[in-house]
């Protein structure tokens, strides 16, 4: 059933880059997705090895962090599979819209309940489901060791999914996250197209209401970059609500501060083997 098809792979660094698409029966359409496998993982036999689910922003693709996050030589070098989805379902869904912010390029990782959007836009169902269900059936990927990162509202995505499903994942953190999605202009938007009007509904996918409530306790830290040149900081991103929230469960964050990055793939490229490293060091 979760069979994948291959449409292209690359040998780079130490390892090979993916490019697969597969059937979800959550979005009803083909998902494209890169995986990259080190050579450590393709030549031993003995086990899967830990990967790494990346969720990307608004308007990217499967490609934007395949192409632009210089992550493949640390990965190699820590023997890390990576997975790096789409943002979306994409061709022929029941609804779209062209801002950028909604639809197409913009999932935010639910599961819409709402009309036109509910057919296609199931995302959360996507990742934590049929994505790791393709994956784990066609890499050598181990289900005991998965951790999951992201950017903006994949950063959202990620601080959201792992504490909704902590049973998945075991390490966790995030690029220039929408903190509060229930409280930034992205994110109301999208919830009150993909979820309806009804504010309680939301509560699930705000990761700093989730940390406040201390859903981030299995995860020993969690680890936030934030640029400090970041245009969407104020309007969108809000980490100060994260800190307020850790601080509160008594949640260990290790939040930090960056002058002069903004919110583009250098700040993240700049700091990506960080994060790799943070996950290899909590997935063995
Ligand atoms: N909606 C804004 C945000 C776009 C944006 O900055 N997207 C970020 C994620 S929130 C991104 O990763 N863009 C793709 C890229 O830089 O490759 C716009 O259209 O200007």
């Amino acid at each position: 059933m979760y069979s994948v098809d291959f449409v292209a792979q690359h040998r780079l660094y130490d390892g090979i880059l993916y490019f697969i698409r597969h059937d979800s029966p959550a979005t009803q359409t083909p998902m494209s997705v890169s995986v990259f496998v080190p050579d450590v993982a393709e030549k031993r036999t003995d086990a899967p090895f830990a990967t790494l689910y990346w969720l990307s922003g608004l308007t990217c693709s499967a490609n934007n962090f395949t192409e632009k996050a210089g992550a493949y030589r640390k990965a190699a070098e820590r023997g890390l599979v990576i997975v790096a989805p789409d943002t979306s379902p994409r061709g022929a869904v029941a609804a779209d819209d062209d801002s950028g912010e909604l639809g197409q390029g913009a999932g935010f990782y639910v599961d819409a309940t709402q009309a036109p959007w509910k057919p296609n836009y199931q995302m959360e169902t996507y990742i934590t489901h049929d994505l790791i269900e393709a994956i784990e059936a066609n890499f050598p990927s181990d289900p005991k060791r998965r951790g999951i990162f992201g950017h903006s509202m994949g950063g959202h995505g990620a601080l959201t999914l792992a504490m909704n499903h902590p049973h998945l994942y075991r390490s966790v953190s995030a690029f220039s996250p929408i903190a509060s999605s229930s409280r930034a202009p992205w994110g109301q938007k999208a919830l009150a197209a993909y979820l309806g009007q009804d504010h309680t509904a939301w509560e699930p996918y705000d990761a700093a209401l989730l940390l406040s409530q201390g859903k981030g306790l299995p995860f020993d830290t969690i680890l936030i970059d934030q640029g400090l040149s970041d245009p969407y900081l104020e309007a969108h991103l809000m980490p100060d609500l994260l800190e307020q929230a850790a601080a509160t469960a008594g949640q260990k964050l290790m939040m930090r501060y960056h002058e002069g990055y903004d919110h583009s793939y250098y700040f993240i490229q700049s700091f990506i083997d960080d994060h790799i490293s943070f996950h290899a060091e909590r997935l063995g």
